[in-house]
C-alpha cells in the first residue's frame, strides 16, 4: 500500500476543504467522528471566511480557487479533498450552461490538477445540485477520476432520509482512489438514490429511483421528527386572543449532537425583535398562493436557498405560527401569522451543531444567503462515515 494510505490508519487524515462556506463539510467530518486534520480551506467570499474562522478559529485561504496549482496542491500532502463547488451552472432555475458557466471553471481547474499531481488524493467527496450528474462537467469529473484509478459510488440523497423533516436533495460523488477500495463494492460507479449502503445494507435493489415510491417517501416523511423539534420560537395562544412567542430550548438531539447547550448570543436575538421574521400582509396578498406554507407539526418543509428572506417564492417554507382549524388554503392565511424561519432555525435544519454561530456584523440576509449556499450535515457526515470506513 502507497505510504500515504497507510497514513490514514494511525495519523490523522489531512484534509483539504474546497469552497469552505460557513464550514458544513467540517462540521461534517466533526459528526462522522474521523480522525481528521483540515490543513487547509478555501473560499473566495469573505463574509463566509469571517463566519468559518469565529467558529473553527482558522481563516480559510482567500482566493479564487481557480488560480491553484498542482505545485501549491501537492504541498499540502493531503488525502482526503471535500468540494462543494457552486451549483448555479447546474441549477434547473438557472440558464444551465454547465461547464460554459464561468462559475464552473475553478472545478474544471482542480479536476485537471489531479492527474498532474504527484500526490494526488486518496478519496474525495464532491457536493452538488441535483441536475449536476447530467453535466457535461460529471462527464469529464468522471472521465478524470476514472484515469487517475478512482473508484466512485454516487447518491442523491435528501435529509429526510435521515429524520430531519427537511427537503433538500443533493447529487453526491465519493471516490476512493486504488488500492483503497468501498466497503460495499456492488454500488461502484452506481448512482443511488438510497441511503442503505451507509447503513450497511447491500441489496442491489436500492440502486437506481425504484424503492423510491411515493408510499415509500411518505413513509419516509411520516418517520421525521416535527418541525417544531427545530424552532427557536413558538407561539401559542392562550386562552383568549393574545398571542405569546416564546423561547423554546431545543435541545441537540433533534440534530443528532450530543451536546445540549442553551441558545446563545449570535443568533436572532442579536437582532432584536421576533416582528422581523414576521411575513408582511402585502406580500401574503401578493404572493401568498405561491408559498410554501408548514406547521410546527408538520414533517417536511423546503429547500431554504441563498434567497430565502428577500424573495418568498420557491426560496423555503414559511411557518405558520398560529394553527388553523381547517390547515392550507381554505382558512386565512393572514390568520395563521406566517412568518420566516430565523437563520437559527435553518442552521437547525441543516443539522448544526448548536454552538455554531454568526458573528455579530453579518446582517440577517447574509446569513441567510450562506445558509441557503450550505449543506445538511446529516447527510453528509454519514456519507464520511461510509467513505471513510475500510472494507472488513
Ligand atoms: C455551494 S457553496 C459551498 C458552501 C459550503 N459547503 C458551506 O457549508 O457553507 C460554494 C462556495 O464556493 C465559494 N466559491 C465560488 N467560486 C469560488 C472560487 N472560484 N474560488 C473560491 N471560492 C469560491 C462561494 O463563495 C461559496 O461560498
Amino acid at each position: 500500500m502507497a505510504e500515504s494510505v497507510c497514513q490514514g490508519t494511525k495519523d490523522p487524515w489531512r484534509v483539504l476543504e474546497f469552497y469552505s462556506g460557513i464550514g458544513g463539510m467540517r462540521y461534517s467530518l466533526m459528526k462522522a467522528g474521523v480522525n481528521y486534520n483540515v490543513v487547509e480551506a478555501f473560499e473566495i467570499n469573505d463574509k463566509a471566511n469571517d463566519v468559518y474562522q469565529h467558529n473553527f478559529g482558522h481563516r480559510p485561504c482567500q482566493g479564487n480557487i481557480q488560480s491553484l496549482t498542482e505545485v501549491d496542491l501537492d504541498g499540502y500532502g493531503a488525502n482526503v479533498w471535500l468540494l462543494s463547488p457552486p451549483c448555479q451552472p447546474y441549477t434547473r432555475q438557472g440558464l444551465q450552461k454547465h461547464s460554459a458557466d464561468a462559475r464552473a471553471f475553478s472545478f474544471l481547474n482542480i479536476l485537471e490538477l489531479i492527474p498532474r499531481m504527484s500526490k494526488p488524493p486518496n478519496m474525495l467527496l464532491v457536493e452538488n445540485v441535483v441536475g449536476f450528474e447530467t453535466s457535461d462537467t460529471h462527464a469529464k469529473m468522471v472521465q478524470v477520476l476514472a484515469g487517475a484509478d478512482f473508484v466512485t459510488q454516487e447518491f442523491i440523497l435528501s435529509p429526510l432520509q435521515f429524520g430531519v423533516p427537511y427537503s433538500r436533495p443533493r447529487y453526491f460523488c465519493l471516490a476512493k482512489r486504488k488500492p483503497l477500495s468501498f466497503q460495499c463494492q456492488l454500488f461502484n460507479n452506481q448512482l443511488l438514490w438510497s441511503p442503505s449502503p451507509l447503513f450497511g445494507n447491500d441489496e442491489k435493489t436500492v440502486i437506481g429511483e425504484n424503492g423510491q415510491s411515493q408510499e415509500n417517501w411518505d413513509k419516509l416523511i411520516d418517520s421525521c421528527q416535527p418541525i417544531e423539534k427545530f424552532l427557536e420560537f413558538t407561539s401559542s395562544s392562550d386562552q383568549g386572543d393574545t398571542e405569546t412567542i416564546s423561547l423554546v430550548n431545543t435541545d441537540d438531539s433533534a440534530n443528532g449532537w450530543e451536546t445540549s447547550d442553551k441558545f446563545v448570543e449570535g443568533n436572532a436575538c442579536d437582532f432584536g425583535s421576533i416582528d422581523q421574521f414576521v411575513v408582511p400582509l402585502s406580500l401574503i396578498e401578493r404572493w401568498g398562493s405561491a408559498m410554501d406554507i408548514v406547521y410546527p407539526d408538520s414533517k417536511r418543509c423546503c429547500c431554504f436557498t441563498k434567497s430565502y428572506y428577500r424573495y418568498v417564492k420557491g426560496t423555503g417554507s414559511l411557518l405558520a405560527t398560529v394553527q388553523p382549524k381547517n390547515k392550507g388554503k381554505t382558512s386565512s392565511l393572514k390568520e395563521q401569522c406566517l412568518r420566516y424561519f430565523t437563520p437559527r432555525e435553518v442552521a437547525n435544519l441543516h443539522s448544526f451543531p448548536k454552538d455554531f454561530l454568526f458573528p455579530k456584523h453579518i446582517s440577517l440576509r447574509q446569513r441567510y444567503a450562506m445558509l441557503g449556499n450550505s449543506l445538511s450535515v446529516a447527510v453528509v457526515a454519514p456519507l464520511l462515515q461510509y467513505m471513510f470506513a475500510e472494507p472488513s
